[in-house]
């Protein structure tokens, strides 16, 4: 790992923050709420060019451009792509810290071109994921956010009125991706005698639960798919029309990866028609828009990709952001290293 800690000069009079120190700049990537990742602080033996002004990368290098060159890390989140497009702009680039476990929006062959190093948030999130699939899936089967709304509506008691669930104790799940999250998920079931089955890129000699090498063959065999592997070109879709009806009637989809994993269009004419139970959803395939035919389904569970939406889960990221750019600005190992 060779960290780039050119001496540089600042002579710009822009709003922006001037770097006024030898310290390797870092450029935050991210919506106006971001920042929070990674505060200033004199321990740093790196400068955050933007801690509170987070303008959009093409207009802060437009408008200081001579900072195209001086930015030797960025930190980026989901809906923020890193793509050849961005890395054009930022020739200096060394590293790409991310504050997601999911990586989709960065594109990975284009770092390992150009040789810039990639952190992900490695396992700070897993415990908090899992949670909330399990969370999803509980409410999907027995309905708690329709018995919620079901009572302030009506303002009365009047169980006889509300449809059944379905119990969870028990029943077949299939986990798509059993790494870190796809494993506490396995952990959290089996203490509510689930029976769990799953599909990954490979079996895993170190899992004793059933593997099945397709979805199609995993939904056949099981009521519940949860679904908590990466995105990338092999796994886009990897629950189709064909998917969802092997699952059946009953079956109900807990989606906490992303949202291309499923094809969201037929998802929704399952839903609708029937031929799927019930679903409950943290992410979307067009993020941020959520498809509106979604808000009058009941057997839909609903969260705006709020699964790491934690304290815990925050202090975590914004530790591991801070390591992994202190590390490599002090040419040590990354503490999450992707490439
Ligand atoms: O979605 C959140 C993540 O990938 O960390």
């Amino acid at each position: 790992m060779a960290a780039n800690q050119n001496v540089k000069t600042s002579t710009t009079s822009s709003s922006i923050q001037q770097s006024q120190n030898i310290l390797p700049n870092i450029f935050i990537h991210g919506p106006p709420k971001f920042s929070i990742f990674l505060q200033p602080n004199p321990s740093h033996n790196f400068h955050i060019l933007n801690p509170s002004c987070l303008p959009p990368l093409h207009q802060f290098i437009a408008t200081n451009p001579h900072h195209a060159s001086s930015i030797h890390a960025i930190l980026c989140t989901t809906l923020f792509p890193v793509n050849a497009e961005v890395l054009d702009l930022l020739p200096s680039l060394r590293l790409v810290c991310a504050s997601t476990a999911g990586i989709n929006h960065i594109d990975l062959a284009e770092c390992k071109r150009r040789g810039i190093h990639v952190t992900d948030a490695g396992n700070t999130f897993s415990e908090d994921v899992a949670d909330m699939a399990v969370g999803l899936l509980i409410d999907v089967s027995r309905k708690i956010s329709v018995a919620d709304s079901f009572l302030r509506r009506k303002l009365q008691h009047a169980s006889w009125d509300f449809p059944l669930g379905s119990k969870l104790t028990g029943k077949k799940i299939g986990v798509v991706g059993m790494g870190r999250i796809g494993s506490e998920v396995a952990t959290r079931l089996e203490a509510f005698s689930c029976k769990i089955s799953y599909n990954s890129r490979n079996k895993k000699s170190s899992i004793s639960y059933p593997f099945y090498s397709s979805v199609l063959e995993l939904a056949t065999n099981t009521n519940v798919l949860i679904l908590c592997c990466a995105l990338n070109d092999e796994t886009r879709h990897i629950v189709n029309k064909q998917v969802m009806l092997a699952l059946g009637k009953g079956g109900i989809i807990v989606n906490v990866g992303r949202g291309g994993l499923i094809d969201e269009k037929e998802l929704l004419r399952c839903l609708i028609e029937g031929e799927i139970g019930g679903a409950g959803l943290d992410v979307f395939e067009n993020e941020p828009h959520v498809p509106k035919e979604l808000f009058s389904l009941d057997n839909v569970v609903l969260s705006p990709h709020a699964a790491v939406l934690t304290s815990e889960s925050f202090n975590g990221i914004s530790k591991v952001v801070e390591e992994n750019l202190k590390a490599f600005f002090s040419n040590k190992p990354l503490i999450t290293p992707v490439i």
